[in-house]
């Protein structure tokens, strides 16, 4: 079911997962962004992925942020069935610390591309935050808060002491 007038879909592939992209969807709530989440495993369910991905654009959604871990394929499938912009996520493994992740993710043949952030919580907020920028080159009103979220973060470090 999707979230009536989501325009960023959030998608993981596990519920582990949840902790690390729970950021990217923290930020588009601070910014007022309507989204959807759910787990669609490309390697678990690949019948919901290849249902979600066909039909994410059809469903309303702007922007897909995909969220995996290990041998990450989740975002690249999705990106090869949908003219959406995809943003990849790799969440930081046990094994590998997330390398493996990244370099599944990131290294996408040319034609098929997913914009990769970095490995974990501060790549779901960055991915949260892009997928508001992106919205916000036409969106007016959402480009004013994003713009308001940097100023209060410029003038958070700014007042910050050097010593605690
Ligand atoms: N990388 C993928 C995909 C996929 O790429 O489709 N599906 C699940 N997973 C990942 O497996 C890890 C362990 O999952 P469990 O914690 O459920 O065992 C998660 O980080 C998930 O993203």
């Amino acid at each position: 079911m999707t979230r009536p007038g989501a325009l960023v879909s959030i998608v993981m592939g596990s519920q582990s997962d949840w902790a690390t992209m729970k950021k990217a969807a923290d930020i588009l709530t601070h910014l007022g962004v309507e989204h959807d989440v759910r787990i669609v495993s490309a390697h678990r369910t690949p019948d919901r992925l290849v249902d979600f991905a066909k039909n994410a654009k059809d469903e309303g959604f702007k922007v897909i942020i995909a969220g995996a871990g290990g041998a990450a394929h989740l975002p690249g499938m999705v990106a090869s069935m949908t003219v959406l912009p995809v943003l990849g996520v790799p969440v930081q493994s046990k094994a590998l610390s997330g390398q493996d992740s990244l370099l599944s993710i990131v290294q996408m043949p040319a034609g098929v591309p997913v914009g990769t952030l970095a490995i974990g919580e501060a790549g779901a907020t960055n991915a949260g935050l892009l997928a508001a920028k992106i919205l916000a080159t036409s969106d007016p009103a959402l480009a004013e808060r994003v713009q308001a979220y940097r100023v209060a973060q410029t003038d958070s470090v700014a007042e910050r002491p050097v010593e605690a």
